[in-house]
């Protein structure tokens, strides 16, 4: 499979200050990868670099085959950008902020009713964008980084800050998009969108990219399935499974009558999370 985008040993800093720290990955053509981390991980730099709005300070990276330093010109014609801000004009409507941008790229005029038909808001031409609920606001930023009909896109936070309907219609959108060909890179912070969304999953903490690998060989590699039950007395107890402790427990709670319910749970991206860096990665969307 091609490469959409290769960065190799890539740094950058700001002053003294390293936000992103030597991180090296590919990503394969018509996939979904993602770069999970807390707030501060280095994410937005990451994507800030690969867009080429701020020049790495060592390493290389080559977006659709081009090297962010010296061809950011191509690059930009290549690629779709959704930032984690909404930065869209709110006095005007959606049409005349999807022509603004449909104007700097030399799109077809029909492109406008195509990119809001691929978002549902085909409707909503003249809204203006302050009439605009969040979730809707976040599909119009999608449509115009779909303008210029990009092969690789780059989605900052897509799902932040939104109801949960509206993050899981964003996500439907995003796995449509994979369908359509698109190469997505994702930042999140929200361990259930990384693991549902993602073919590929960087583990982002202090600049660095402490893990990485899909989001199922994660899970088998730093996660541990766990027997968990829950006795009479309401209280819980947990044990790996398929351990002699897992047994262990459950003949004793037997033996004492003491079983309400059995379980076994399976290992989620927040307990590879907590195993890699000791620390929780609270989930504020
Ligand atoms: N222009 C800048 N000047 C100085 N430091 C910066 C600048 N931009 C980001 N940083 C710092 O670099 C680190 C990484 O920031 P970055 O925005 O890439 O993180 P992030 O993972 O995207 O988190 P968030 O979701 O909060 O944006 C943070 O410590 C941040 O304060």
């Amino acid at each position: 499979m091609d490469k959409a985008i290769v960065v190799e040993n890539l740094s950058k800093k700001y002053g003294d200050f390293e936000a992103v720290k030597n991180i090296s990955f590919n990503i394969q053509k018509g996939t979904i990868f993602g770069l999970l981390g807390p707030n501060g991980a280095g994410k937005s730099t990451t994507i800030k670099v690969l867009t080429c709005q701020s020049p790495p300070t060592s390493g290389n990276a080559y977006v659709g085959g081009f090297n962010v330093l010296a061809d950011s010109a191509e690059i930009k014609r290549k690629i779709g950008v959704v930032f984690e801000s909404q930065n869209l004009y709110e006095e005007l409507s959606v049409y005349e902020n999807l022509n603004f941008f449909r104007r700097l790229y030399s799109s077809p005029k029909d492109k406008i009713s195509e990119v809001l038909q691929s978002v549902g808001m085909e409707t909503h031409q003249k809204d203006k964008i302050k009439t605009l609920s969040k979730g809707m606001k976040q599909k119009i930023m999608i449509a115009r980084a779909l303008i210029n009909d990009p092969d690789i896109l780059f989605l900052d936070e897509p799902g932040s800050g939104l109801d949960p309907h509206s993050a899981r219609e964003i996500r439907q959108m995003i796995l449509d998009l994979k369908s359509r060909g698109k190469t997505i890179l994702i930042t999140t912070h929200n361990l259930e969108e990384a693991d549902f969304l993602c073919d590929d999953l960087a583990i982002i903490h202090k600049g660095s990219i402490i893990a990485i690998d899909t989001p199922g060989n994660l899970k088998k590699k730093y996660g541990e399935d766990v027997l968990r039950i829950e006795a009479v007395t309401g209280d819980i107890y947990e044990s790996p499974l398929n351990t002699k402790a897992s047994s262990d427990m459950f003949k004793k709670l037997s033996d004492d009558n003491q079983i309400f319910l059995v379980h076994s749970k399976e290992a989620t991206i927040e307990d590879v999370f907590i195993k890699l860096t000791g620390e929780r990665l609270t989930d504020e969307s």
